[in-house]
């Protein structure tokens, strides 16, 4: 029932969240953590394992660590690209440990994206497109979820200008379906209701506002529909978020980065999961970022460390390990 934990960014509030975490459920969640352990605060009590069998008995006393060398130490706030390697290779251990059994879930810290790409030519936008790859899956769906709402973008991290042309029937097929799996799988949601958002202004305004809805998204959704999906839309994005509207649905589907996460981060940034469905194993992580600006100074919120982790708990305990 050991989740591990990749460390993250060192130069960020990943390894403070994470202790901070450990401290919060240390004595329920048994956990360990994949890093450098002088990058984690100095007050954090941590054991060194060596391996991940003695997470569980290490954990109710001190912070379970795989140390891990990343050569030169770490200044909050600002990312060093020599780290690089070491926190790509922190996430593809715990993607091992999980797919071996040893772990039962993978629970990832943030990353900064630019510092992997400059320090190790990282060839993936964020951790969601790596797992995939590491995992040999073509199709995965980044899902954030808080208790008041969950939603799905469809295009990820790619520049806006470049939406409509990844916007494709075959993308959206994909993304409604592992969302609709998911919901009934992880989240025990028998009949799920998704609501899907247009593209355009007012759900493209019966196409004066744009083409997508009349062109692609709805009749996608009619066939959905007729092989007993049950969807909503497409909606506008504008007025889908406030409270009466989420009460219509269980998840939403939206067509960009922005259009999904604008809405759960303001609703509630502290509360909320990063989830990504369609992988052969568990993983969740905050919502937020690396926060730089706090880093090191003992501000970062745990909170959203802690849902991540007891949501991978709960996952694996509803569904086991996949
Ligand atoms: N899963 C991941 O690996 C993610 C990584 N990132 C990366 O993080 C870096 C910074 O991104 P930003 O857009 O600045 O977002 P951010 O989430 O790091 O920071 C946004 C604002 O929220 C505050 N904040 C964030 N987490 C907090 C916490 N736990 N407690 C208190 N305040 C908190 C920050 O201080 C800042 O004011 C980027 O390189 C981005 O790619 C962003 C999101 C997820
Ligand atoms: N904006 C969400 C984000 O950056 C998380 O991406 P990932 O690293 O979980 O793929």
């Amino acid at each position: 029932m050991t989740i591990a934990i990749s460390c993250g960014e060192p130069a960020g509030i990943g390894p403070e969240i994470a202790a901070r975490a450990w401290e919060a459920l240390g004595r329920e969640i048994p956990m360990l953590w994949i890093g450098d352990p002088r990058h984690l605060p100095e007050a954090t009590a941590w054991e060194e394992i060596d391996d991940a069998s003695q997470a569980a008995s290490v954990c109710a006393t001190a912070l379970p660590v795989l140390a891990r060398d990343f050569g030169p130490p770490a200044v909050p706030g600002q990312p060093d690209p020599a780290h690089a390697p070491g926190v790509i290779d922190a996430i593809r251990e715990g993607v091992d440990l999980v797919r071996a059994g040893a772990c039962t879930a993978l629970c990832t810290a943030p990353i900064h994206k630019a510092a992997l790409i400059d320090g190790a030519n990282f060839a993936y936008p964020g951790h969601t497109e790596y797992l995939a790859a590491l995992a040999g899956v073509d199709d995965v769906v980044m899902m954030l979820a808080c208790e008041a709402l969950r939603v799905v973008p469809a295009t990820i991290h790619i520049p806006l200008a470049r939406v409509p042309e990844a916007l494709t029937p075959e993308l959206l097929e994909a993304t409604i379906r592992i969302t609709r799996d998911a919901l009934i799988r992880d989240f025990g949601i028998a009949s799920p209701r998704i609501a899907v958002a247009g593209l355009n202004p007012h759900a493209g305004e019966d196409g004066k506002m744009g083409g997508e809805e009349i062109a692609m998204i709805a009749p996608l959704m009619d066939r959905l529909c007729d092989e007993g999906f049950d969807l909503r839309g497409p909606m506008s994005a504008d007025t889908m978020f406030h409270a009466a509207a989420r009460a219509g649905y269980d998840a939403a589907v939206c067509m960009y980065h922005d259009q999904a996460l604008i809405p759960i981060k303001t609703i509630d940034f502290a509360g909320g999961v990063n989830v990504t469905l369609g992988l052969p194993f568990i993983r969740t992580s905050p919502d937020h970022g690396t926060a730089f600006g706090i880093a090191g100074k003992g501000l970062a919120d745990p909170s959203s460390m802690i849902a991540a982790l007891r949501m991978a708990a709960d996952m694996a305990q509803a569904c086991g390990p996949r």
